[in-house]
């Protein structure tokens, strides 16, 4: 196979030089058609980040005005990875997929650890997938979390949902995190593998065709979808909608998948669809970028000894955490 880049957004594929200014109108100009894409309450969550408040009120839409000052005032934003802590069915050995299993008591001790890897990290909005496992995964990091911020879930799925869900003290909004899920985040979609035990497949059907069914980029499981379908949705999501925020300053969350997030991964990284193959993700363990001037910058897991490393990279980043240790002291 011919290692290829698969552009999944290519009016946003980014420099490796500076920002230009075209480059950052055009930017702006996607965020722009992002808002006018969105109709009705689904607006909250792209323009959650507009308003200087950190929960989006369903109901309040900020004006272009607030957007554009927002997006004046930064130019950097942290962005983590965390694949959700062990499932059930991760233990279990079993296809997963579009399934909705829960962690197992190790996956819970998993997201509680990786909360405390990344509790002097900023966290302004979380995205997870629309399953338990990473849902579980982000709510219990949170627990962790210095800023002790509230992590609150967006409902937006009806008029109802939106309007009781409100929150009506702007002090309370201040100390909650948003926190959008979105389907397109979920784990590959396995097909007739769901609820297989992984090693009697490879013993049905062979090790190469079960490998070539997990790790090949573009041949999807007997009708699943391959890494490729994933990363279409995953990626126009995280263009769509991740992406903006970035721009804007917000530092961003996403709790999600092994396969959601290989192909996120593989857009930041600039990964080959042969590069993408031997990409492995731990569960639980969280993943650091830096974006600033219109690039992802990978710096690893903030983990043990690196984690000094991971905060020396950024002035930015140090000041939230020396400003982290002034408030507790
Ligand atoms: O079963 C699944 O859904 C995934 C992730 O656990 O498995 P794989 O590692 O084969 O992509």
């Amino acid at each position: 196979m011919i290692a290829s880049r698969p552009s999944f957004c290519p009016d946003l594929r980014r420099s490796s030089v500076r920002l230009s200014s075209e480059v950052f109108k055009v930017k702006i100009g996607r965020l722009e058609r992002s808002l006018c894409r969105s109709s009705g309450n689904k607006l909250s969550a792209v323009i959650a980040s507009a308003s200087q408040t950190s929960v989006s009120d369903p109901i309040s839409t900020p004006s272009r005005n607030d957007l554009s000052d927002s997006l004046k005032k930064s130019n950097e934003a942290s962005l983590i990875l965390i694949r959700h802590g062990e499932s059930l069915w991760n233990e279990k050995n079993l296809f997963t997929g579009s399934v909705d299993v829960p962690l197992t008591k190790k996956g819970v001790e998993e997201a509680i650890q990786a909360g405390k890897r990344i509790s002097n990290i900023p966290v302004d909005m979380i995205y997870t997938s629309s399953l338990i496992r990473a849902q579980m995964t982000a709510m219990l990091a949170m627990t962790e979390h210095r800023q002790q911020k509230v992590p609150i879930i967006l409902h937006d799925e009806n008029e109802r949902a939106r309007t009781w869900g409100r929150i009506f003290s702007e002090e309370t909004k201040k100390q909650s995190i948003p926190v959008v899920t979105a389907w397109q985040l979920n784990e590959r979609m396995y097909g007739e593998l769901q609820g297989l035990n992984k090693q009697e497949t490879v013993e049905r059907y062979g090790k190469e065709q079960v490998h070539e069914w997990r790790r090949s980029y573009d041949i999807p499981p007997p009708n699943g979808e391959s890494l490729a379908m994933c990363a279409q949705r995953a990626v126009t999501y995280f263009c769509d909608e991740i992406e903006p925020q970035l721009f804007i300053g917000k530092n961003v969350m996403i709790a999600a998948h092994g396969n959601s997030l290989r192909s996120i991964i593989m857009y930041l990284d600039k990964l080959t669809t042969q590069e993408v193959i031997s990409l492995e993700l731990s569960t639980g363990v969280p993943l650091l970028y830096i974006f600033k001037e219109g690039r992802f910058v990978r710096r690893g897991s903030p983990v043990g000894p690196t984690e000094a490393g991971v905060y020396a990279y950024t002035g930015k980043l140090a000041q939230y955490r020396q400003k982290l240790d002034e408030m507790s002291h």
